[in-house]
């Protein structure tokens, strides 16, 4: 099973300077990388991201993946959600993986490339997965703009389309994970979940960074 990397704030710590004593913001990613637990644990445990943890930590909270169950992962790159989710619901099971970039093979899942705001890529993903499914993950996000209000918008356009996808091919009692952002979600699209589906939370794994905005709506009991 995969472990919980320790907690931050302890140890040596490494900061990236220029010779003048500021730092660039490659150095401060870069400085952010050598200095996270997560990043160290993911490439130790062999997972493709930091972010696989943040699938394990919702999943070791609420049980969500089992063995045998038909799993669709959209925004899947590099692929630490997937190599999650082939663990989780082992040799019975099925996933499916889909990314706008390119991705490396993950043994036990089915990897597609494509644009998931596009019909052609949903009619792929369906056409792999071959019938209804028990859980729609989507930790898609797109490259952000720095303009917070169009970066918003953009980040929930991906979740609404992903629970627009859910609710046509989840199998009854199926479940729905979308990254999203604070403030929580939209008015609308919260009222639709609740609509259809048992249970609706906000989380914020501890694998997801505090000084980010970003939060997972997890919906189950899809009332099918
Ligand atoms: C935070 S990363 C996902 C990390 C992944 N869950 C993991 O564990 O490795 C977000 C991904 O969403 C993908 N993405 C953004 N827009 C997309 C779209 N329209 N269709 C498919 N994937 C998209 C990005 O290419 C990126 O790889």
């Amino acid at each position: 099973m995969a472990k919980q990397p320790p907690g931050t704030g302890r140890g040596m710590s490494t900061r990236l300077k220029t010779a003048e004593g500021r730092s660039t913001a490659s150095q401060r990613w870069l400085t952010r990388q050598l200095n996270d637990p997560y990043v160290k644990a993911a490439k130790e445990q062999g997972f493709r991201s930091r972010a696989a943890f943040k699938l394990l930590e919702m999943d070791q909270k609420l049980k969500l993946l089992k063995p045998g169950m038909r799993v669709v992962d959209l925004g899947a790159a590099p692929g630490g959600w997937t190599q999650v989710a082939v663990a989780a619901v082992g040799p019975r099971g099925q996933v499916v993986g889909i990314d706008i970039l390119p991705m490396d093979p993950v043994q036990g899942a089915t990897v597609l490339q494509g644009d998931f705001t596009e019909q052609e890529a949903e009619d792929r993903t369906l056409e792999a997965m071959g019938g209804r499914v028990d859980a729609v993950l989507s930790d898609m996000a797109p490259n952000t703009t720095g303009h917070q209000a169009t970066d918003h918008l953009r980040i929930m356009g991906l979740a609404e389309i992903a629970l627009d996808f859910a609710r046509r091919v989840l199998a009854p009692g199926g479940a729905f994970i979308a990254k999203v952002l604070q403030g929580g979600t939209e008015a609308e699209m919260l009222a639709a979940l609740k609509r259809d589906f048992a249970v609706v939370r906000h989380m914020k794994p501890p694998a997801s960074r505090k000084d980010s905005a970003e939060l997972y709506v997890v919906a189950t009991g899809f009332r099918g």
